[in-house]
C-alpha cells in the first residue's frame, strides 16, 4: 500500500505547519520539513495549530532540498505543487500501490526555487484558482486539497468513512 508524504520547503509560519501536521495525523500522511524553518519545532503556535496532535505526527526534518531529494527511492513519485504548473492536480494518478507519493510545497513567500522548478517542470501540478483576485492559495489549504484528492483516488485507505460517536449529533 502507498504511503503519502507532504513535504514543506522552508516553511515560515508556525500556524501553517501546525495546521498541516493536524491534517497529516488525521490522514496517516507523513510530514517532511526542509530547513531552514521559520520557527522552532517546539513553538507554541505550531502546537496550538496542531492542538493535541503534534506528538503523533510522523515528522522528518531535512537539512536542505538536495538532502531531501537524496532520500527518494526509485518507486517514490514526487510532485511539485505550484500555481505555475501547466497541469492540474486532478489529472495526475496517485493509485499505484507499489509507489509512495511525495507532494512538495513551496515557502509561503517565494514558493519553490525557480531553477529546481525548471529542472522538474514535468512533475509540477497546479490547483486551479482565479489569478485575477488572489496571488495564490494558502499553503495549509493547498496541502489539504492535494492530500484529499490523493486519498479519494486511493479509496480513503484506513480512514473511517463513517464513525459511531458516543454523542452523535444525528441521533
Ligand atoms: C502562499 S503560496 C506561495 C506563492 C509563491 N508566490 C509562489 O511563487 O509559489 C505557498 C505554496 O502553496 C502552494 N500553492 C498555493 N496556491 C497554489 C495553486 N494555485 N496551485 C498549486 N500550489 C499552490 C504552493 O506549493 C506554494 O508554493
Amino acid at each position: 500500500m502507498s504511503t503519502n508524504h507532504i513535504v514543506l520547503f522552508e516553511p515560515l509560519m508556525p500556524a501553517n505547519t501546525g495546521n498541516i501536521a493536524r491534517t497529516a495525523t488525521g490522514t496517516n500522511t507523513k510530514l517532511h520539513l526542509i530547513k531552514p524553518l521559520g520557527f522552532e519545532l517546539g513553538d507554541k503556535q505550531v502546537k496550538r495549530a496542531g492542538l493535541d496532535y503534534w506528538d503523533t505526527v510522523d515528522i522528518t526534518v531535512h537539512e536542505n532540498l538536495p538532502a531531501f531529494m537524496e532520500t527518494l527511492q526509485a518507486t517514490d513519485e514526487l510532485f511539485l505543487i505550484s500555481k505555475f504548473a501547466p497541469r492540474s492536480y486532478h489529472e495526475a494518478d496517485y493509485t499505484n500501490p507499489d509507489h509512495d507519493y511525495y507532494f512538495l510545497f513551496g515557502k509561503e513567500t517565494t514558493g519553490l526555487p525557480e531553477p529546481f522548478m525548471r529542472l522538474h517542470g514535468e512533475k509540477a501540478l497546479r490547483i486551479p484558482q482565479n489569478d485575477d483576485h488572489i496571488r495564490s492559495l494558502n499553503l495549509a489549504n493547498s496541502a489539504a486539497i492535494i492530500i484529499y484528492e490523493t486519498l479519494r483516488q486511493q479509496g480513503f485507505p484506513e480512514l473511517d468513512l463513517t464513525y459511531e460517536y458516543e454523542f452523535d449529533k444525528l441521533k
